[in-house]
């Protein structure tokens, strides 16, 4: 119900269109009645000698027929499909706009696969059934009305064994129907199941070489694909029984009608004429019977799939829509006791952790692998929810406003940069489309860039990414700087920033960014404790817990795990000096 519910809403906006389709449907039906009438007139017109001419007009009549029926159900079907097209590009938009706005967590939990799946096949299989299915369908339902009451006036009988034979076949079918609908979904399953698979097998084809796990991933796929072939099967099967007896009633009915009207014949209540028409009109009746029999296996499919595109629509949202902006902010933050798990893990990731950054004051976070460090920032930029505490900017509660009013003011530069598979202007320019050209030039310069852009005969204009030039770890990093330094934002993010440059290089940009960091709130995360050394403020995490605070110098005093660590890379250093 709620299914229909939904699907109705969509089409609400094209009730015009449709209502013209419907209109030009129902001339079509119109037209559905004379051929077979005709016909029963031309057969009584040459048992009682009519003249030849009347004959004529007679077959003339059902030919313009049939060219009529064709205009007016090509209309309809056209306008139909155009709507059908209207309204499924609406449905894809509307999910994938709630993808965009559901919380992170969402992503970490759910296969990309199952995503991709349900903005791609889901909405082929409903466009499948807009386009095609249901148009024709309307078309042979109004016919089936039309003949069905052509048949009443011609011959009565006729309809109640018509109706009867309904009566008889509705049950089974209903039967069937449900549960070819039911197993459908689990196919659809099955099949995205499949596509995640094997969307992982192929995006981790580096990992598979390396670990020489191919045949395991073949056997994995094997197995799925028997598993969803052997269920295709069994639903085929099922459907082919829905349309056989489909089939059956359509082969027994105009027996019986044969039997009985022939009696009428032969008692003089009704013309051979009136019969051949009523016997014509049979299988026009059975058409839409016949038609969702036949494309079982499109509604099948259409079904679950639209459904499967509706929990989309429900997703929860990251923050709500109306929230006001925070406008311009100054960027003094507050994390106050943050305590947050993964969704769908048991163990707290941050314990109690609590930051304060005055506006354009540097804080550096380091500690242990898995302390936390990365996650700490994702709560701030409000991609996690804490399961207690709050974030505040510029003394706003961060819950309280449109998070992406913030995040639009804070550049990152993180451990992994995401390149468009487009030209390197483009990569740049993603977060400020609109910088000029001596803006970009500058960031590229304060990130180290330059001299790559100028070693290709392309430049800019060089494309990058999947299919394009690939570049270095490095390389990457130093676009992703670029792209921060060009939004001259009020807070910076530098999670390992500079943890994939060579020694030269990372020197280099590390001076770039020392440039860029007075006057912005910064917070970078390190595992190199040099790299944060001239911070306001250091934050050692250890197990998700801010286990020391202070400068570098009160941290080396302390002799607690900061000075361990500073010690131990710090002979390293020495010994890397030595060599
Ligand atoms: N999406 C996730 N789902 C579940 N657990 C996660 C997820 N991301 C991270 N974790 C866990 O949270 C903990 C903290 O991870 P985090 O990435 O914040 O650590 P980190 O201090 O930044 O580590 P590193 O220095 O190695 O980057 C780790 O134990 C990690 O396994």
């Amino acid at each position: 119900m709620k299914l229909l519910k939904e699907t109705l809403m969509h089409f609400k906006p094209y009730w015009k269109g449709l209502l013209i389709a419907f209109a030009c449907s129902l001339v079509g039906g119109v037209f559905t009645i004379f051929p077979p009438v005709l016909t029963g007139k031309i057969v009584d017109g040459i048992v009682s000698d009519t003249s030849g001419r009347i004959i004529g007009w007679m077959i003339a009549g059902v030919m313009f027929s049939f060219l009529f029926k064709v205009v007016f159900e090509s209309l309809q079907e056209l306008l139909q499909v155009r709507i059908g097209l209207d309204v499924i590009t609406d449905m894809q938009l509307r999910a994938f706009r709630r993808l965009h706005k559901t919380p992170m967590s969402f992503f970490t939990t759910t296969p990309r696969g199952d995503m991709l799946y349900r903005l791609t096949h889901d909405v082929e299989s409903v466009q499948n059934l807009n386009n095609t299915v249901i148009p024709r369908f309307v078309q042979q339902l109004i016919s089936a009305v039309a003949a069905f009451t052509a048949v009443i006036s011609l011959y009565w009988p006729a309809a109640v064994i018509m109706v009867g034979v309904f009566a008889i076949y509705l049950y089974p079918s209903f039967k069937i129907g449900t549960k070819v609908r039911k197993m459908g979904a689990v196919q659809r399953d099955m099949s995205a199941d499949m596509y995640s698979h094997l969307q992982e097998s192929i995006e981790s084809i580096r990992l598979v070489r390396t670990f020489q796990t191919q045949s395991k991933e073949i056997k994995t796929q094997e197995e799925k694909l028997t598993k969803w072939k052997n269920f295709s099967i069994r639903l085929a099967l099922i459907g082919k029984v829905n349309w056989r007896l489909g089939n059956l009633f359509n082969i027994a009915t105009p027996g019986v009608v044969m039997l009985v009207g022939g009696l009428s014949v032969w008692q003089d209540k009704i013309t051979i004429g009136t019969l051949v028409a009523t016997l014509s009109f049979i299988p026009i009746m059975f058409m839409p019977v016949r038609s969702l029999a036949e494309n079982a296996l499109i509604i099948q499919q259409a079904i679950p799939a639209l459904q499967r595109i509706y929990e989309y629509f429900d997703l929860p949202q990251e923050h709500n829509d109306n929230l006001p902006g925070i406008g311009q902010i100054k960027g003094s933050i507050q994390m106050d006791d943050i305590w947050f798990k993964y969704p769908g893990t048991e163990h707290f990731v941050l314990k109690g952790v609590t930051l304060k950054m005055e506006s354009g004051t540097h804080i550096g976070i380091v500690g242990t692998s898995g302390g936390g460090k990365s996650t700490l920032v994702q709560v701030l930029l409000g991609l996690f929810n804490p399961d207690k505490g709050s974030v505040h900017i510029d003394h706003k509660n961060l819950n309280e406003y449109n998070r992406n009013s913030f995040r639009q003011q804070v550049g990152v530069v993180s451990q992994e940069t995401f390149l468009l598979n487009s030209t390197l202007r483009k990569n740049l320019l993603y977060g400020r489309p609109e910088a000029s050209q001596a803006e970009l030039d500058e960031a590229c310069e304060a990130a180290g860039l330059t001299e790559l852009i100028t070693s290709l005969t392309e430049g800019y204009e060089t494309i990058v990414g999947e299919r394009g030039l690939k570049l270095s770890g490095g390389q990457r990093q130093r676009v992703a700087l670029a792209r921060a330094i060009l939004r001259h934002p009020p807070v910076l993010i530098f999670d390992e920033a500079t943890s994939s440059l060579d020694g030269e290089t990372e020197e280099r940009v590390q001076a770039s960014l020392e440039e860029l960091i007075p006057g912005r709130t910064t917070i970078t995360i390190a595992h190199r404790l040099v790299t944060v050394r001239n911070a306001d403020k250091i934050i050692l995490l250890d197990k998700g817990v801010a286990a020391e605070e202070g400068t570098h110098e009160e941290l080396l005093a302390l002799r607690g795990q900061y000075y361990q660590l500073y010690m131990a890379q710090y002979s390293e250093l020495e010994k890397e000096s030595a060599v």
